[in-house]
């Protein structure tokens, strides 16, 4: 069974429980993109009354092109819940995220849900967070020396590119760094040390987020709760 066929799978699953009258955080990235599907299929067939709040653009074209109702985050007092992909969870439910350089806004979005939700493939589940290299976005202003600041730290970073060799931005404009740091055998110390360096507006470490995580396994999916 191929890698997307785990992800749809895991994203049909995760849009059972999206429930009429909700406020629904959608996340980004290639798993979310069936969830979407599945969720506008339920509007449609069930009629259910949701409304969406969005993590990027692409999420939201996608959305309201398939009919759900999409508001801004500033628009709505409450999320219900927010169902979102993961490059990475550990055996304690920690996780990277911004593979697609969208994590400020996904940490803000999940940051306002009661309840988050991730769905991954099952090759997204890890026993230490780091083999993935852990994005974080960078204002330009000053960029350089926070690199600098970083590589003095022994945290290899390095600029993420697209095909032509330019600087990716973000939703916010501002750039992407990827540290190379390999096992991450203290997140929350690393999270830590990287909220307090000024020119980093926010990075991939999501930590003691998720209540629950759709595994999409050859076997069928597996529903594992976090207990928080
Ligand atoms: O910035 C992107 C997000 O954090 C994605 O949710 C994450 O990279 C997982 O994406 P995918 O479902 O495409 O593997």
């Amino acid at each position: 069974m191929d890698q997307n066929a785990l992800k749809k799978m895991a994203a049909d699953r995760a849009a059972e429980f999206v429930e009429d009258g909700m406020t629904l955080g959608l996340g980004t990235g290639s798993t979310v993109h069936y969830l979407v599907e599945a969720i506008a299929r339920r509007v449609q067939a069930e009629h259910l009354h949701i409304q969406g709040v969005s993590t990027s653009s692409r999420t939201e074209d996608q959305a309201r092109g398939l009919g759900i109702t999409m508001v801004g985050i500033d628009d709505v007092d409450h999320i219900d819940l927010t169902i979102d992909g993961a490059d990475e969870i550990d055996q304690h439910f920690q996780g990277i995220k911004g593979g697609g350089a969208a994590h400020t806004l996904e940490k803000m979005v999940a940051l306002t849900s009661a309840q988050n939700i991730w769905i991954v493939d099952q090759s997204k589940l890890v026993d230490t967070l780091g083999a993935f290299p852990l994005p974080t976005e960078v204002i330009p202003f000053g960029h350089t020396q926070v690199e600098r600041r970083l590589a003095a730290e022994g945290l290899n970073p390095e600029w993420r590119r697209d095909d032509q060799g330019q600087l990716v931005t973000t939703h916010n404009g501002n750039y992407v760094l990827d540290l190379h740091v390999g096992k991450i055998a203290h997140p929350h110390l690393l999270a830590q040390f990287l909220d307090a360096q000024t020119g980093i507006l926010e990075h991939g470490l999501f930590l003691d987020i998720v209540n629950k995580v759709v595994v999409g396994t050859p076997d069928g999916t597996q529903v594992l709760n976090a207990g928080r």
